[in-house]
């Protein structure tokens, strides 16, 4: 009861007349107030009233002055400028609750019970209108009850010059053991406070400097899902994704080759503030994407634009990684290898980093293979030479490289000839050394005239490959221990296979084949191998479990096993495949020889393997030694990859089979991408393409990766060409790089699903209203929706159910006569509700509009309305409409 009122009360307590304290009187003790507030002590005192006391904010515990009586009793405060003042007598407090002291202190009324004490006067007189006022000065009620309460319990310690709690010298202090949990409480509370504005702060940084912009409100067309995205927060951006436009080629000058019409880079021409979307004349247009990059761009230009402040993370052992994507002749091989003199981003970026280094005894160690179809190839050499893909021991994805003829004692590879001991060894990758930029020369010697030499067929497979370019940051050292890890680990598939080959042979040495049988489920538990007398051979066995059985009258006529028993008289019956010994003329005695001899021999191999294993382990250990050892730069690495452009062509002559692969290898990249942006422990789905298997220890490494340092962030360049000539492939390569561009962005706005997006700026999660959600389910059901389907719609609008309820309200509950009628008897061959998947599977093709992933977060009938709403988000919270 007292609470209550004492709450009416402060809420008619004088205002105060500005944020500094007060002098005001405070508002005068009625008897019932007293009344309410009187707070009784053992011995009968009076208590004294905290909130006669100056509001003090907690102070760190310091345990000094915790010694026993100061837990009994409560020494006087002392107030700024009090020092010297008589001070009043201690009174005891052991007894009290924080919630006898919280609501007497908020009260306020306890002054009327304590008139006669020496302290009470003291606190009249020097404390109890400050405090009080300097408490409602303080327009925040919470934070007022909160200094009450401080007041109270740390009595003394602070000030409140300001109007706000400040921590002074906790020197005074004398009954902290009684006081301290609920001191360190408020502390918590307050630090907490400071960490919220702290963390609101950081959020807004973050959005600033976010390199990611979007649709400019001068384009009202812009996708809707961009202007969702206007707010987000979550981890690092990993994934940033730019167009680069290139000029026309000469030979398109000469041809008179004209401008695509309607494209527009609405880039921005200061370089620091990263541009923004690239509106076609096509509706709806592109965009999305971190960055543009015009036509007059140098490379040296877009690799200080978009790649140099990825590439410090190489230097701290982490990984930078480009991606080219583009239609062909979209410039792509001109940007990562660059033609003449213009050096390509592989050069400029190794360029750097050499010179990054500063250190001699760092170099580079560099790779170069393409994934074509579903094969790799190895690009550096003399010929392009097939190369495959295993997982080793630790799971670590092991490409094996050229092979060479080896002889390894006691291994048999092949398993048939006793003397076959000559093995294939596969190593890894051809790597080369790169000292300096010049050593890259090979790169345009080797690989680019293979992947594109002459004639126009090639030059039309060349873009239907992804080639990877990877340089590794090494020493002496690393690079002597990886190589042996790398040869010892080529051993391993010849070892394995002899290994296997050896336990088939031993099951050949004792069994020939093996026969089914019906057989007494007792003597099936006994028997061990072979054949017993009393098994019935089965003939054949029916598609509904009946047999047929050799040698038995009657046989021919299918029954069941139990039929089988009951007719035969015969135990419980099952069928049970036997394997037959194998005969040797010399009998049991040379059978058993035979097989002593190959075990010993899988005992050798198996030796060997694990005597293998040791040594790659061995090695391995040594190059995580020698990677921590050095310099922190070690196993940083570089890969840029010029990727093979999606079937969108129709090239006749592209096989199914080719385009599927490249189509499968990109979708499970741009999954990656989004995986890698969001921060769940969802792991991206590396393992679906040889294309990302590649990848993934550059862009996401596993705990068995000897990456020291496992960071990365990676580029997108799509390359575009400006003639009309190439609309079509132009206009896809946009479209399609524009779903990577939002899956990365989605994956980083679901890594904040559950709060609410207009709220986050303020990082508070908002929590869903229960009844919100129970009346959404109840509509849903009503508009026969599967439990299924409604939790999806519910996990799509996480953070947003009020607003879903107000749409779906709007929607079944205005037509619920007709969804009922139409649920109930949907016409032949309609669906249930328009298919969420096949609007996302168009956007994936890059088919129609690119929103594929955001079309499939409309829930049915609610897009149109979500669209309008979405308008209302864009940055800076002013509201846009669309038209
Ligand atoms: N930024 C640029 N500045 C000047 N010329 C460029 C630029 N980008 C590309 N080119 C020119 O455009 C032509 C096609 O470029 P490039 O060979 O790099 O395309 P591509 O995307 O690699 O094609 P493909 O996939 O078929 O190999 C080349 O003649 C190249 O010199």
């Amino acid at each position: 009861m007292s609470d209550t009122k004492t709450k009416k009360k402060k809420k008619r307590a004088p205002p105060p007349s500005s944020g500094t304290p007060s002098t005001t009187t405070a508002k005068t003790p009625t008897k019932k107030d007293s009344k309410d507030s009187k707070l009784d002590t053992p011995n009968g005192d009076a208590q004294v009233s905290p909130a006669t006391v100056n509001t003090p904010p907690p102070a760190p515990p310091t345990g000094e002055g915790d010694d026993e009586d100061s837990v009994r009793s409560l020494s006087s405060p002392v107030f700024p400028g009090d020092e010297g003042r008589e001070t009043p007598s201690p009174l005891p407090r052991a007894s009290l609750s924080a919630a006898d002291i919280a609501s007497w202190a908020s009260s306020q009324k306890s002054n009327a019970e304590i008139k006669g004490s020496p302290l009470n006067k003291h606190k009249q007189k020097h404390s109890q209108k400050d405090s009080i006022n300097r408490l409602y000065s303080n327009s925040a009620k919470k934070e007022a009850q909160v200094m009450a309460q401080l007041a109270r319990d740390m009595a003394g310690e602070v000030s409140t010059s300001t109007g706000r709690p400040q921590i002074i010298s906790r020197q005074s202090r004398t009954d902290s053991k009684s006081i301290k949990p609920l001191a360190q409480r408020q502390k918590a509370m307050l630090e907490k406070k400071e960490e919220d504005i702290k963390k609101q702060q950081e959020i807004k940084k973050e959005e600033e400097a976010k390199e990611c912009s979007f649709a400019p409100k001068r384009f009202s067309k812009a996708p809707t899902y961009l202007k969702r995205k206007t707010i987000t927060t979550g981890p690092p951006k990993k994934v940033s994704v730019y167009v680069r436009v290139r000029p026309f080629t000469s030979s398109e000058k000469d041809s008179g080759s004209l401008n695509l019409e309607g494209l527009h880079l609405m880039s921005s021409s200061n370089d620091a503030k990263p541009a923004e979307v690239v509106v076609l004349n096509t509706a709806p247009p592109i965009a999305g994407f971190s960055g543009l990059i015009g036509q007059d761009a140098t490379n040296r230009h877009v690799f200080e634009r978009v790649f140099k402040s990825p590439q410090e993370l190489v230097l701290r052992g982490g990984s930078a990684n480009l991606f080219s994507y583009g239609y062909t002749g979209g410039g792509k091989t001109h940007t990562v290898i660059g033609y003449g003199k213009e050096r390509g981003l592989f050069f400029l970026a190794a360029e750097n980093l050499l010179k990054e280094l500063k250190n001699d005894k760092l170099f580079l160690r560099a790779t170069a293979c393409e994934v074509y179809g579903d094969d790799v190839y190895d690009l550096l050499g003399e010929e392009k030479i097939k190369c495959q893909l295993r997982t080793n021991a630790d799971g670590q994805l092991v490409i094996s490289g050229p092979s060479s003829i080896q002889q390894m004692n006691g291994v048999a590879e092949g398993g048939a000839g006793e003397h076959a001991t000559l093995v294939t060894k596969a190593a890894g990758l051809r790597s080369t050394e790169v000292r300096k930029p010049e050593d890259l020369k090979f790169i345009n010697t080797t690989c680019v005239s293979k992947r594109a030499t002459g004639i126009s067929t090639e030059h039309d497979q060349s873009s239907r490959s992804h080639a990877i370019l990877r340089l590794e940051v090494v020493s002496t050292e690393v690079l002597a221990a990886t190589e042996e890890v790398e040869s010892l680990e080529a051993e391993m598939p010849a070892l394995q296979n002899a290994l296997d080959n050896a336990r088939v042979a031993a099951h050949d040495v004792s069994y020939e084949g093996s026969v089914r049988v019906l057989r007494s489920v007792t003597l099936r538990e006994s028997i061990i191998e072979g054949k017993d007398d009393a098994d019935l051979v089965v003939k054949s066995v029916t598609d509904d479990n009946k047999i047929c059985l050799e040698g038995v009258e009657g046989g021919d006529e299918p029954k069941t096993a139990g039929e089988w028993a009951k007719q035969l008289d015969m135990d419980e019956l099952a069928i049970t495949d036997v394997q037959l010994p194998k005969e040797y003329a010399g009998g049991k005695d040379e059978r058993e020889a035979k097989k002593t001899e190959n075990s010993e021999k899988q005992d050798n191999l198996l030796k060997l393997v694990n005597d293998k294993q040791a040594e790659v382990d061995k090695a391995k250990a040594k190059l995580t030694a020698a990677v921590s050892a050095g310099s922190k730069a070690l196993g940083g690495s570089m890969l840029l990859c010029d990727l093979a452009g999606a079937d969108y062509d129709n090239r006749q002559e592209n096989s199914q089979k080719e385009s599927a692969a490249i189509n499968k290898s990109l979708l499970t990249l741009k999954e990656c991408f989004r995986s890698l942006a969001q921060a769940t422990d969802q792991k991206p789905p590396f393992r679906e393409s040889k294309l990302t298997r590649i990848l993934q220890d550059s862009l996401d490494p596993t705990e068995s990766s000897t990456r020291r340092n496992k960071e990365s962030a990676s580029v997108m360049l799509v390359n575009i060409s400006p003639a009309a000539s190439l609309k079509s492939g132009t206009i896809n390569a946009l479209r399609y790089g524009q779903m990577f561009a939002a899956a990365t962005q989605q994956g980083r706005r679901q890594s904040v699903k559950g709060m609410d997006r207009r709220m986050s700026r303020l990082s508070i999660v908002r929590k869903a209203d229960p009844e919100v959600i129970k009346t959404l389910r109840e509509i849903y059901k009503d508009a026969g929706k599967t439990l299924k389907e409604t939790n999806e719609i519910l996990a799509k609008f996480e953070g947003r159910e009020e607003m879903l309820l107000e749409k779906a309200k709007a929607k079944y509950w205005k037509t619920k006569k007709n969804m009922v009628k139409v649920t109930k008897s949907p016409p032949k061959g309609s669906k249930k509700k328009p298919a969420e998947g096949k609007k996302g599977e168009k956007g994936e093709k890059g088919e129609e509009g690119g929103e594929g992933e955001d079309v499939g977060e409309k829930e049915g009938g609610e897009e149109e309305t979500e669209k309008v709403e979405d308008n209302k988000v864009e940055e800076g919270g002013e509201m846009t409409k669309t038209e």
